[in-house]
């Protein structure tokens, strides 16, 4: 996650004491083939970096027009989302709350509160996974805690 939060100084020096998990999830390994659908559990576990919550890295599918649907089970948090063209989305997860993203949006899992965020996923199994326009541009918004509150605020690292 070096390079993802806002704060770099912050994740340095967290790093430096202790390096925590931010998140894992669970996946059964069905095939990546068209037709299939791959699905599991993803958790985020509660913290921070400088003001900014833990987060998962976030990604496009690498079949842009790909959508998935995220079922929150447990905890609160966030999934932020943003097409191509900068449209950008958030919708709260909450126990019991379904979030679709819809295609062509990238998306991050965000935990803004005190428990694990711990939601289900699924979609199409033969979708991919492309990083590389987050990792060297991040998303355009970040969640942070401002006043004992997230907030969503433009992020100054976005280019
Ligand atoms: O791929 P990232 O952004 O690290 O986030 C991980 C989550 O997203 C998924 O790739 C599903 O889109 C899961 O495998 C996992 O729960
Ligand atoms: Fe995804």
């Amino acid at each position: 996650m070096k390079g993802m939060y806002n704060d770099d100084q912050a994740f340095d020096l967290m790093l430096k004491d202790r390096d925590s998990l931010v998140y894992e999830f669970h996946e059964l390994g069905v095939p990546e083939k068209p037709g299939n659908l791959a699905f599991g559990t993803s958790i985020v576990y509660p913290g921070k970096v400088g003001n900014e919550y833990y987060m998962t890295k976030g990604h496009f599918h690498t079949i842009l027009d790909t959508s998935e649907v995220y079922y929150c089970i447990g905890g609160k948090g966030y999934m932020l989302m943003e097409s191509p063209e900068g449209d950008c989305d958030i919708q709260e997860f909450t126990p019991g709350k379904a979030v679709y993203v819809p295609g062509r949006y990238a998306h991050r899992s965000i935990n803004t509160g005190n428990e694990p965020l711990i939601t289900f996923y699924v979609f199409r199994a033969d979708a991919g996974h492309d990083y590389g326009t987050i990792e060297s541009n991040g998303f355009r918004k970040i969640v942070a805690e401002q006043d004992e509150k997230p907030v969503v605020v433009n992020n100054p690292k976005w280019q």
